[in-house]
């Protein structure tokens, strides 16, 4: 793909001012000449230095500032880099901003384009743009600490092992193709054969493994859902509110007050978990109502947890149970026999529900356990790879076996951004802001 990198961009890339500091970013072969026009004298690569900085037409002060610049390709873009971090102003951002886009061959950038410009360049592979732009987004623990691990490489590098190891046994398979037509040597071919075959099963297995741990991935990177059934008026609000510390769902003594779906972001042993408040299951020829009940059931078919909120043991359980209301039938507080009691007024049996509810999360996605595959991006490669590789060791042809380890390292290209992703860039580092 040839980089389409002309122009020099700039962007403020800290947060929005007013701030302490603001970090104005510029990136491309006009970077240094930029810098240039705004000061005297360039200081070093990579060395810090406080420069007084003017606007070139008239040579007013616009900012006495730390500026830094880095040489390509030894830089986060892979092109000449210049960082100036300028008081957090609003008024000195603007001024900066202003003065840059005068500048000859400057334009302000694209969303992600810093870092589409990274990868383009080769600095980093898409599953590592992906972790870059998921690592500002992360908003709990779990994220953090996923992103951090793809952005440095994890998943690239054990994605480049496998494909390393389907390019060497398709070249394999090709050899034997021209030496059996040349030789005809059929026993030697059959051996060749069922090496080739115990080493493309011990690759499968690899990626099988990985694959089966995808939907800890991203449940880990998404968060897990908690949906909260229950007959009416049985204290489904008032729990979800108390777990969550704010008044966010409708708690009133009329039965059917929470007619649709009411969903609460938490943090629970530092993973994202999502409450869905749902419409009370009952009988009701309210279509409202009963549109509720009925997107209250499909949410709950696919939660990862159904809290079933009752008053009194139900007939059936429709997932863990809960008693509320203890205060009023006078049972105790914790949990017994794999049942919750609590009461949402009294807060009786909450701190035990609280704790029940961390080892759950935990027994579910294993916070702070290696993962690599968190995205639906990859682990579709990754079981299209595994497709190929079975269509592989399925053929004792050698022409198919070679067509169907290419196909797989194709596969596992997508995930790294080597064959065929032009159609997801775009989504890709449109997902990042400005200045990224
Ligand atoms: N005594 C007592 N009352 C409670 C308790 N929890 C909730 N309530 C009351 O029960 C009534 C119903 O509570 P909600 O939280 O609205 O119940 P809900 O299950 O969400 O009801 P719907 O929205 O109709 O499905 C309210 O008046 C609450 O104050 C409790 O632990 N003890």
């Amino acid at each position: 793909m040839a980089p389409r990198h002309e122009d020099t961009i700039y962007a403020l890339s800290s947060g929005r001012p007013p701030a302490g500091v603001a970090l104005v970013r510029i990136s491309g072969a006009q970077a240094t000449a930029a810098l240039a026009a705004l000061t005297t004298t360039l200081p070093p690569p990579r060395q810090a230095a406080l420069r007084t900085l003017r606007d070139p037409s008239d040579s007013s002060i616009l900012d006495r500032a730390m500026v830094l610049r880095f040489v390509g390709p030894a830089s986060a873009t892979g092109e000449d880099v210049v960082e100036l971090h300028l008081h957090g102003g609003p008024a000195v951002v603007a001024a900066m901003l202003r003065v840059l886009g005068a500048l000859p061959g400057l334009r302000l950038a694209e969303p992600g384009e810093f870092t589409r410009r990274g990868f383009d360049n080769g600095r980093f592979d898409l599953s590592q743009s992906e972790g870059l732009a998921d690592l500002i987004n992360a908003e709990t623990e779990a994220q953090r600490l996923l992103a951090l691990d793809q952005a440095g490489g994890r998943l690239r590098d054990k994605v480049e092992g496998w494909r390393e190891a389907i390019i060497a046994l398709r070249a394999e398979a090709e050899a034997w193709l021209d030496f059996a037509e040349a030789e005809d040597d059929v026993e030697a071919g059959l051996a060749s054969t069922a090496k080739a075959v115990a080493a493309i099963a011990r690759l499968r297995a690899d990626i099988a493994a990985t694959l089966d741990d995808a939907g800890r991935g991203m449940r880990l990177r998404d968060g897990l859902a908690i949906a909260v059934v229950g007959e009416p008026n049985v204290g489904k609000s008032s729990l979800i509110n108390t777990l969550s510390r704010r008044d966010a769902a409708i708690v009133s003594e009329h039965a059917g007050t929470t007619r649709d779906l009411i969903e609460l972001p938490l943090v629970i042993a530092g993973v994202g978990v999502t409450l869905i408040d749902t419409a009370g299951l009952r009988d009701t020829n309210d279509p409202v109502e009963v549109e509720g009940i009925r997107r209250a059931r499909a949410r709950a078919a696919q939660a990862d947890l159904v809290l079933h909120i009752a008053i009194a043991p139900p007939e059936t359980p429709l997932g863990q149970v809960v008693i509320n209301k203890i205060d009023r039938s006078g049972l105790t507080a914790g949990v017994y026999d794999g049942v919750i009691q609590v009461s949402a007024t009294t807060g009786a049996g909450i701190a035990a529900f609280e704790v029940w509810l961390e080892d759950w999360v935990r027994t579910a996605v294993r916070p702070g356990e290696a993962v690599l595959v968190t995205q639906l991006r990859h682990r579709q490669a990754l079981a299209a790879a595994l497709d190929d590789i079975d269509a592989a060791m399925a053929t004792d042809d050698l022409v198919l076996r070679a067509e169907s380890l290419r196909l797989a390292s194709r596969a596992l290209g997508r995930i790294t951004g080597t064959v065929g992703v032009e159609d997801v860039l775009d989504a890709i580092f449109g997902r990042f802001c400005i200045g990224k």
